[in-house]
Parts: structure tokens; sequence; C-alpha cells
């Protein structure tokens, strides 16, 4: 991004907000904002694009041209606290050459007592407001840079796009534990002062003293004070002594107390090898060398079905990257950090980085700075990935590009993939989109001729696809009473026979997901989310999904005192309870965010299901994803339909990719695989698709259905949530935004459908009022500016306690 046009006109400061950030008319990524610096400078020295430079990228006049009132460094400064800014502030002499966009500074604002932390995003020279009218930058806090130009300029793209604050976006892109240097302490290091290291000096000193500063020279290293007493055999005394005469220069460092973290056990019954890679292999690689070689931003589907390899084509193009110099990112859903996905790049290269939210804050903090000192070749881990501050970033890999857990849910609700393809593109880097069930987004984007698509149109060593088997839950034959259908129980009977491994999906915890009187109806319902309680069995509790509202189940209606309460619907806990019922011999284990919460558990019951010591594995969609295990020869899937039904425009591609994924855990090895479905809606064309594999057959059925009502990715959408503790205050609040909306679109023709306000699916949420309001346009930039228009200067009466949020591109809809 080129400094904004305005920084030539500067604002007014503290209370004049400036409008700096006049990126681009057009939201859609555009390459050139992202003009790497190295660039500029080398744009710059070519007396040809001169002319066109000074345009583009000049902040700075010539100094001939300076007036007293010009030569002002200024710095300007954003917040990640209201008022966000951004504002000017006078940069102090002696900080001019050393403060950088990316630093931290402290700064008075406003009336406040206290200086404020405020992130750096500009500096330049001149000024032309009124004299004196500037304030001054109190303390610049770091030494370097935090993030470098490129990071700086894609924060400032997402602030933009996203509609989040700057500094918001900084505390996000840089975490807390860097920002609070967790895990370090401050070491005082000694050196001589070479002045007085000359012999006649030495001699001036009593013999300690002499024989201890004689040592450190011979050191030539600094030295803790204590390492010097050890070393040189000496007391305190003479080390001090030094100190107070001159003799020593002490010099503060900050320090990683942590060390190297573990790695993860290599032996993790997985094959050492690598593969000689299939012809499909070959030919996807070929492409993304290529891609690789061509220098310029890319984007590539790596479209393959489940068990094709695409993890092996991601390392081999990364053994590409590595053996250049250059490093690279590798995106995957959490859940996919497993021992397993782990362990396949640990392996193959020297230096990897796992992140992953368990990690302590220093050790965080330790992989940030390994990472940023450039000591990393393969970044892994969730979607913050994709901030790592890579030095020589040559590739970025999203691995089932697909799910939803790339779309951040709380400010800045960002999506991992948009920020990597802006990333990408900014560096001139390929980004590798992975998955078998690719998003329509990006399955969109090939035909638009954004992205390049690379099919891998089968699994490793011819293996079929597993046959899928629908059962109809409407014809009573198959239902037993249970969850399990008669076909899936033999089939599970048959599988457990032949020595061969189960997987059974649900996707929903707990034991009944409602509590409910038979006598007068009633349903225990969360009373801050107003959502029915899931019923728990171990420790008998009832919670709330939505904010966690726990209590013990009552025995008897709370409503009418009727003592035969009754649990319906079906969850993962009573799952289990029936398959150890139906089969008792088996051994069985069970995979859900309840039974995964300490650290480690994902790692304990995967090698147990690997070691065989587990037949049947049945959880949520925890499941469904990445796991490659031979012996698995049959899938069940519980209920298909549990997503199908979701109000969300999205539903039918959830329940594919969701049935789609699952299916793709069996026939990975020579003993093929089965698969079989429980539907209450077998003729569904989501789920008929999903029975035959047939990704291409969804994907042409569902854009006939987003096209109808411009749904992405034909059209944008923004959804806009408003909440508050009083329900007509907050529908007022609301109301009010869509009028500014109204007047929004007005003043600027925007061709933008506003829907709402409305209560959304979850009408309260943690004891507040819900109510949003969904726009929708064919021009994601108008609708951008819609938005950015009305919410500009509008601001609630503190009194009505009422906050909203803006959701570009919304993944959650509820
Ligand atoms: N060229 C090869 N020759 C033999 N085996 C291979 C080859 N490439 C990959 N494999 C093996 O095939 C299996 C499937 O590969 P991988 O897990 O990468 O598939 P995938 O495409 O990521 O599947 P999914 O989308 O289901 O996660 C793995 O066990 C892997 O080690
Ligand atoms: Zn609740």
């Amino acid at each position: 991004m080129a400094p904004s046009s305005s920084a030539e006109e500067p604002q007014p400061n503290e209370g004049g907000k400036s409008e700096a950030f006049d990126l681009s008319a057009d939201l859609a990524i555009d390459a050139s904002m992202f003009t790497d610096d190295a660039d500029q400078e080398a744009a710059k020295k070519d007396d040809g694009a001169k002319a066109q430079q000074a345009e583009l990228f000049e902040t700075e006049p010539p100094p001939w041209e300076l007036t007293v009132e010009d030569d002002i460094a200024v710095g300007r400064i954003v917040f990640s606290e209201a008022p966000y800014g951004p504002y000017d502030y006078q940069i102090p002499e002696a900080e001019r050459e050393h403060l950088k966009p990316g630093m931290r500074v402290r700064v008075p604002l406003g009336k406040r007592r206290h200086p404020m932390m405020g992130w750096c995003i500009e500096t330049r020279i001149g000024y032309k407001g009124k004299r004196g009218s500037l304030r001054e930058i109190v303390e610049v806090l770091d030494d370097e840079p935090l993030c470098d130009p490129a990071l700086v300029r894609l924060v400032l793209w997402i602030s933009h796009y996203y509609q989040a604050p700057t500094g918001q976006v900084f505390d996000t892109l840089i975490p807390s534990s860097v920002r609070s240097n967790a895990g370090t302490r401050e070491r005082a290091y000694l050196t001589p002062n070479p002045d007085r290291s000359d012999e006649k000096s030495i001699e001036l000193l009593p013999k300690k003293q002499q024989a201890a500063f004689r040592f450190l020279i011979a050191a030539g290293r600094p030295m803790t004070a204590s390492e010097l007493m050890v070393h040189a055999k000496c007391t305190r005394g003479p080390v001090s002594g030094l100190q107070s005469k001159g003799y020593i220069d002490v010099s503060m460092q900050r320090e990683m107390t942590a060390t190297t973290p573990m790695r993860w056990q290599k032996n993790d019954g997985e094959s050492q090898q690598t593969h000689v890679p299939s012809e499909e292999q070959t030919a996807a690689l070929e492409r993304i060398s290529a891609a690789i070689e061509s220098g310029t931003g890319k984007t590539l589907l790596l479209h393959g079905v489940t068990g094709s390899g695409k993890t092996e084509v991601y390392i081999k193009a990364i053994e590409q990257i590595v053996r250049a110099g250059r490093g690279a990112i590798v995106m995957v859903p959490e859940i996919s950090l497993t021992p397993q996905t782990r362990g396949r790049f640990e392996r193959r290269f020297e230096t990897v980085a796992v992140l992953h939210s368990q990690m302590t804050p220093s050790e965080r903090h330790f992989q940030w700075q390994r990472i940023r000192r450039g000591e990393v070749q393969v970044v892994v881990g969730p979607r913050s990935a994709v901030f790592a501050p890579m030095p020589r970033l040559g590739l970025i890999v999203m691995d089932e590009e697909h799910d939803a857990s790339f779309k951040q849910n709380e400010q800045p609700r960002y999506h991992a993939r948009k920020v990597a393809h802006a990333r990408a593109m900014s560096l001139g880097i390929p980004l590798i989109l992975g998955s078998a069930t690719p998003s329509m987004e990006t399955w969109h984007a090939t035909s638009t001729g954004h992205a390049e698509l690379i099919p891998m149109n089968e699994r490793i060593n011819q293996r079929p696809m597993p046959s899928v088997e629908l059962v109809d839950l409407r014809i009573r034959d198959d239902r037993t009473r249970g969850a399990i259908s008669r076909p899936l129980h033999l089939a599970v009977q048959e599988t457990l026979n032949e020595k061969g491994q189960v997987i059974l999906l649900l996707n929903r915890r707990g034991f009944a997901t409602t509590i409910q009187c038979p006598s007068c109806g009633h349903v225990v319902a969360c009373p801050d989310c107003d959502m029915p309680l899931t019923h728990h069995r171990d420790g008998g509790k009832a919670c709330c999904h939505y904010c966690d509202y726990t209590i013990a189940t009552p025995p008897w209606c709370p409503a009418c005192r009727f003592d035969g309460i009754r649990y319906g619907g079906l969850g993962t806990q009573r799952l289990e309870v029936e398959v150890k019922a139906r089969f008792p011999d088996a051994c069985i284990a069970r995979m859900d965010s309840d039974t995964m919460k300490r650290p480690g558990s994902h790692q304990r019951v995967l090698s147990a299901f690997r070691s065989g010591e587990v037949n049947i594995l049945l959880g949520t969609q925890m499941i469904a994803k990445g796991l490659d295990f031979p012996n698995v020869l049959l899938v069940g899937v519980i209920n298909a339909d549990s997503a199908l039904h979701f109000p969300d425009f999205r539903a039918a591609e959830r329940t594919f990719q969701l049935v789609t994924q699952v299916a793709g855990r069996t026939g990975r090895g020579d003993r093929g695989g089965r698969v079989i479905v429980q539907t209450f809606s077998p003729e569904h064309p989501a789920i008929q698709a999903a029975s035959r594999h047939d990704y291409h057959q969804f994907a042409t059925d569902e854009m006939v259905n987003r096209r109808k009502f411009n749904y992405p990715p034909l059209g944008s959408v923004a959804r806009i949530i408003i909440r508050g503790v009083v329900e007509d205050v907050t529908e007022a609040v609301a109301d009010s935004l869509l009028g500014r909306l109204e007047a929004a679109r007005q003043a600027l023709g925007s061709e933008v459908r506003i829907l709402g306000p409305a209560p959304p699916p979850i009408p309260k949420l943690r004891g507040k009022y819900r109510f949003h309001l969904l726009l929708q346009s064919t021009d994601s930039a108008q609708l951008g500016e819609t938005i950015r228009r009305a919410t500009d200067s509008f601001t609630i009466p503190e009194k009505d306690d009422v906050q909203y949020v803006v959701d570009i591109d919304p993944i959650d809809m509820l």
C-alpha cells in the first residue's frame, strides 16, 4: 500500500480523526497495494520511474523544499481502545531516526492522566497544521519494529477491509506473549572498559580485582557478574569494585528463559520414508514449481480427493522453497495439529515451529522470536499462523481450506484465507489452497481466473473410493430402537469380526440435547441464551452449548414439578452408551470437545486407535478431518442431516463437506472400506453427491442455488450484529443503524440490499438480546463503503448499553 494521499495534507491533531486509509476503491485485493519496500527503493533509484514514484509513494518532500515548519517529524499513531485514532504526534528529536512503523509508543491522549500505548503506522517529515499544536510522543517502547513494513501494510489492509480498528489488528497480529515479553528476563552483562584495559591501568588495581579483570578481558565475551565470579573464582567484592571504578561497562540484555520446547515424539508409528510421487503428484508439483519460480503472486487450488496424498505435495513443494533458503507457512485446522500432521512435517524438515492453542505464553514468545530471526524453515499452525513473522517467506499453504475454523469469530473477524491471499500477493509468492471439498468461494475463483485448479482425482496406489450406502431413516424396518439402524449394526459387527476398525460420526456432544417435561412440555433452557440445555451424563450436568452456563440436571420439572422429566435428542455420550451395549466386547473411545479438554488427550486416543487397541472411535466432526488410518474399514454417519436444516445458505455445503470428509477416512489401506450414512433426506442433492464422492455435481447444483439470491461467492454478504441488555432499546439502535445504512446507500448510489433488523436464529446470547442486519451486494467494495459511511460517526449513547459488530464475509449466521 502506498502511504495515503492524505498523508500529504496533514490532519488536525487529536480530536480530528484523520481519514488516513483511502486504500483502494476496489476492495478486491489489489497486488499493487502491497508493493514491497525493497521494490519501492529499487524503483526510486530508477530515474525513469522517479516521476511516477513521487506521485505514488512520496511522503517526504526533497529537503530544499522544506520550510521551518515542515521540518517537524510526525508519527501517526493508532490505539486498540476507543478512540482508535489515527492521530498525529510530533516525534522527539532523539527518536527521529529510530521510530518506525510497527513500533509501540506511549503518547498523551485527551485528558488521560497517563500516556497511552499506541502503535506507530507511519512516520513522515512535515506538518502543515498550526505550529505547536502537535503533542509529543513520550516514549518509544521497542528497539525494533515488531512487524516489518510488509506486515504493517497487511495490518492496514485487514483493518480497512474488515472494518476493525487498526490497533486491534496489531494486537491480533503480535501475540500478547510477545508484547509482554513472556518468558524473558533482563540480565546485566559486563564488558571491560577499553580505556582501562591497558597494562598500566590494570596494575593500579588490587590483586583480586586484577585477576577478575584480566579474566574478563581474556574471555573476550560479555559475562554476567555471577558467571565472572564462578570462572574467576572470586566473591562479589572485586567485581563490584571494578564496576564502581569504571573498569567495567554494564549493558542490559533481554533474554529468553525458556529453552527449545520438546519436539513431538518421533516414534508415533508412522513410517519415516519419503514417497516416490505418483503421476498426479508429479504433475501437481510441476505446476507448483512453475508458480514458485515465476516470482509472482498466485493462488493454486489443489483439489485432491481424500487420500490422494496432498500432504506429500505440500512437503515436496516446501522442500523446494527451503532449498532456495526461504521459509513456508502451513495452516491447518487446529484439530489437524495431531501428532500425525506434526510428525509428517517435523520428520521432513530440520526446523519446524508448531503453533497451537495449548502453548504457554513463553513457548509462544520463544517460537515467535525463532521465526522472526529466520531460524525456522516451516511454521505449522492454525489460522493465526498466517501472521508468522517469517523473514524470507516463499510459500503459504492452507490445508483443508474449506474449514470454518479459518475465520475468526471475534474482532477482527478476519478470514485467514483472504489474509493469506493478501500476504502472498504482496510478496509475489504462491498460495496453495488444498482440499477434497473446496469452499464455493475458492471453487468459483478457479472459474474466474483468480485461482489455478490443480486436480488430483485418484487415491494413492489407485485405491478405489469407498462405497457409500444411504440408510433412509424414514423407513421403519431400518430403524431399530436407538441411534443405530439395522444395516449399520450388522456392518459394525462384520467389521469387528474381520478385525477392522470403525469410525462413527455424530456431530452433537453431550448425552441428550433437550430436557423436556412430558407432562407440561416445559423445556429446560439457558436463562442467558434461551437455548435448550444439553444433558451431560458425567456429573449429571445440564449445559448451555452457547455460553457454558451449567446447572445440575433437575430431577423434576422446574415448571410443574412432574418427576418424570425426559431426555430427548441424541448426543455423543448417549451414542457411546448405546454402542457399548450393542458391542460389549469392543473397545470404544469417544472424541469430542468434552473428552479432549486436556493437553495430549488427542494424542492418547489417536495412538490407541492406531495401535488397534481401540476398535470403535466415535465423536463429533473432530474425527472427520485428516485422519489417515489404513485399518478403518467402516465409517458410519449417525445423522447426516444435523446441519442440513440450519437457517444458513451454507447448510448444504457444510453437510456435503462433512459427509465427504468423514467418508474419506476409510478405504485408505489395502483392505478397502465402506461407508454407511443414515439420513432422513436421502434424496437431498448434497447427500446424493457426497454418496457418490462427486464434488463437481455438488458444486454445479450449489452454484445454481447461490446464483438465485446472489449469495457468495457470486455476491458479497456482511452482517451487523447489535446486542444489548434491554430488548426494545437494542431494537431501536438497530433501527437507527438501518436508517443510516439506507442514507449511506442513497448518498453513494450503491446497489446494496439491506435485510432486517431481525432477531437472528440465536436471539439471546449471554444475557444480551440480539438483532442483526444482513447486507448483500454483488460489489463488495460498495458494500464495504456503505457500511463504513453509515458507521463512521455512529455513536450509541452509553446509557443504552448497546454494542454492535460488523462481520464482513460472515461464516457464522446464527
Ligand atoms: N507417492 C506416494 N506413495 C505412497 N504413499 C503415499 C504417497 N503420497 C502419499 N502417500 C501416503 O498416502 C496416504 C494419504 O496421504 P495424505 O494423508 O497426504 O492424503 P490427503 O490427500 O491429505 O488426504 P485427506 O484429504 O483425506 O486428508 C498417507 O499415508 C501418505 O503417507
Ligand atoms: Zn447460554
